[in-house]
């Protein structure tokens, strides 16, 4: 052992011995704590005939603090535990260049640590402001922006841990590429239930846009497997550090694709020891703003649609219904329906008169009321002006007559209505196309906007103070700019242009931006997720000369050709028992469709093989064997993905292109692609050999 590891391993047991001696000491605190507790009961209960009632409340408010007390000490005990196991992960030495201070050993954790007979922080967040430099300099100057102002000096020293269950598995002394050689270590890995924390290994420009704390809203556009919902996730954390005193996981709300990719994120937050945020689906959220008064085509429905047949008219309606115009249309239509919404009238009851010029003025100011409230405004204004210009209350039938005459003036056409003959006004009937009671998926956003620009939506999130959304390029610049006008506050937004599911109802970057206003764009091209060989392949299906493999080796992408389809599944189930013997966790068989991905379910059903099928109302994400589609695998990721049909029957548009590159760039380690027939054109005619090439 060196001089260094000897250093380090005997710090390691010095700071273990400290968290044990603070865990000690909570103990006996929670102890007393309980016993004073019990005691304060009993002593209730035997003198309870005696105690008046304020004495009661006393005694209850004191237990109640005492049992506050307890859940904060039980939760730091929680978080000592934790730390325990693995304290911290990084060092640096650092000497101020200002104060002429000795060099001082920062050590990295994902908590802060402070021994409380010294003092002294043994640990610092990796959040804190002077962690910063552990992510963003190696040996040399190195600054960083403290609370009082910017700190200059020198970085000397950098080293890296993996400490597990309090023992040091490995340790890094500093050189260039330190995080480097535990990046590729982390991600050699295989697959977890859900998403890591990535707190030890974050890289330079991560960084940068995890801490961005100005931006207003941040849109990231990375590559396949660039770490964005890592970052974004990490982001949410360090903001929750920044701002603690006035942001709080209740103020924030991710906006997520579905049910399963929510579960598979679940677990990183907690991880950084901060509290799960709310979540929601774009449906969900479009369901309430409606009231729940809709029946509408899922996003999924609408994609599995597209896939099933080559519709024109459908991607006419859907790229109408997701450009900006539409909304400068409605903008144009309301002003029509308002200009032709009252005909007004005077009223008289006796001698008394109300003229029509006051119902019209009283009509127009309670715009963007529903009806039935306008009404009932313009007939309260009324009746308050008879009140006072002719000193008379009116009787109850008066105010009935009163109430159908301004009934009669107005002309009530319900939501619905008023979104059908939108497109009768544009001269378009055809683009508005429900079936069997439903409206379409593109009509969603458009129709939330009519409702909002005609009576209002009572939106329950107003409160919500950080929105994330992920995937991005699957909503379209409607639905960001309602969602922009519903919730007023900061936002992160991620996705990448390359994964859309929908190419005539979707984003880039650059649309977003224009549509929101306070928008930062910033873009992530390394890609750390797959091998370099599979990254390659998947290039090939999808160019994009910026983007950059991680250098990180394994197995070339297998396209396996096969004379009958039923040799696909025979294929399959080779590859899923091959699996079964690996050390590898998940195994994912991506097909392009919901219909193809349940046939090949139940054919690998019948041959025993127990699969996951994934459909839209999946809730969790698991490892072991799971068959799905691109829509679904989205964000997700496998230790090895099988791509069955590859032919060039099945994916030949622009869209296949995009769900073939999706469904590839889901695997960590291994790819395979089958085809029984021609093989798909936007494959790679033979596998890139394991050089090096442009990989960075
Ligand atoms: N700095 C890092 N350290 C360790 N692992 C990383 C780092 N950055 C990314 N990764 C890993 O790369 C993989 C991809 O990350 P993530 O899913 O966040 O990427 P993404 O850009 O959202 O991917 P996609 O758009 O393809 O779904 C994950 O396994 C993540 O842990």
């Amino acid at each position: 052992m060196s001089a260094a590891e000897r250093e380090e391993h005997e710090r390691l047991d010095a700071c273990l011995r400290s968290i044990d001696e603070n865990s000690h000491r909570i103990a006996s605190r929670l102890n007393a704590y309980s016993q004073d507790i019990r005691a304060s009961k009993s002593h209730m209960w035997e003198a309870r005939r005696d105690m008046d009632h304020i004495e009661k409340i006393a005694i209850k408010q004191a237990l109640d603090q005492k049992s506050r007390q307890g859940e904060v000490l039980k939760e730091q005990q929680e978080k000592l535990r934790k730390l325990r196991r693995s304290p911290y992960f990084g060092r640096f030495d650092f000497s101020r260049r200002a104060s002429g201070r000795e060099k001082e050993a920062i050590y990295v954790g994902v908590h802060d640590f402070r021994d409380e007979n010294s003092g002294r922080t043994l640990v610092h967040d990796w959040r804190a402001p002077i962690s910063g430099m552990f992510y963003d300099y190696e040996i040399g100057p190195a600054r960083y922006e403290a609370p009082a102002g910017e700190v200059e000096g020198e970085l000397e020293l950098k080293r890296q841990f993996r400490i597990r269950d309090g023992r040091m598995e490995f340790m890094l002394e500093s050189g260039v590429n330190i995080v480097d050689d535990v990046l590729q270590e982390e991600l050699s890995r295989s697959s977890d239930e859900g998403m890591r924390n990535i707190v030890a290994t974050i890289q330079r420009d991560q960084n940068a846009i995890i801490r961005d704390g100005d931006a207003h809203t941040l849109i990231i556009q990375g590559v396949a497997g660039s770490g964005k919902t890592s970052i974004a996730l990490h982001r949410i954390a360090f903001l929750l550090y920044r701002f603690k005193d006035t942001l709080t996981s209740d103020d924030i709300l991710i906006i997520s694709p579905n049910r399963v990719f929510a579960d598979y994120i679940g677990n990183v937050l907690p991880e950084l020891g901060e509290e799960q945020v709310g979540e929601i689906g774009i449906e969900t959220l479009a369901d309430e703003l409606l009231g729940h008064k809709y029946r509408f085509q899922t996003f999924f429905e609408q994609t599995s649609l597209m896939l099933e047949k080559e519709d024109e008219a459908l991607k006419e309606r859907i790229a109408a219904k997701a450009s900006l115009d539409l909304l400068k249309q409605i903008d144009a239509y309301v002003e029509h329906l308002e200009a032709s919404s009252f005909s007004a009238d005077q009223w008289r009851t006796a001698r008394r008169i109300v003229p029509d010029w006051f119902f019209e003025e009283t009509w127009r100011k309670y715009r963007g009321l529903p009806f039935g409230e306008r009404v009932a405004e313009v007939v309260k204004a009324a009746e308050h002006k008879i009140g006072i210009y002719y000193n008379y209350d009116l009787r109850t039938d008066e105010r009935r007559s009163l109430r159908g005459a301004v009934k009669g003036m107005a002309r009530k056409t319900t939501l619905r209505d008023a979104y059908k003959g939108l497109f009768e006004w544009m001269g378009r009937p055809d683009l508005f196309r429900p079936s069997g009671g439903k409206l379409e998926y593109a009509d969603v956003f458009p129709l939330i906007y009519l409702k909002m620009r005609l009576e209002g939506v009572d939106n329950s999130r107003k409160g919500v103070k950080h929105l994330l959304i992920d995937e991005m390029q699957d909503y379209t610049p409607v639905q960001y700019a309602v969602i922009d006008k519903l919730f007023n506050c900061r936002k992160t937004i991620l996705g990448d242009a390359t994964q859309s599911v929908n190419p005539h109802g979707s984003s880039s970057s650059e649309q977003i931006q224009k549509v929101l206003r306070a928008a930062t764009r910033v873009k992530l091209n390394k890609s750390y997720r797959s091998t370099w060989e599979i990254m390659q392949f998947a290039l090939a299906i999808s160019p994009n000369e910026e983007l950059v493999p991680m250098r990180r080796h394994g197995e070339p992408p297998e396209i396996v050709t096969l004379k009958r389809p039923a040799e696909v599944i025979e294929h399959v189930a080779r590859l899923a028992s091959d699996f079964e013997a690996s050390p590898h966790q998940s195994l994912a068989i991506i097909a392009k469709a919901q219909k193809q991905a349940k046939k090949l379910h139940q054919a690998l059903d019948d041959q025993g093989i127990d699969a996951n099928l994934l459909d839209e109302r999946s809730a969790g994400f698991s490892t072991g064997i799971v068959v799905c589609t691109s829509h679904l695998a989205k964000g997700l990721e496998f230790d090895r993905v099988v791509v069955p049909d590859a032919d060039a029957a099945n994916y030949k548009t622009e869209m296949d292109r995009n769900l073939l590159y999706v469904a590839c760039t889901r695997a960590m380690h291994r790819l395979t692609v089958l085809a029984s027939g021609q093989p798909s054109p936007f494959l790679p005619d033979q596998v890139a050999p394991a050089t090096d090439g442009r990989a960075g």
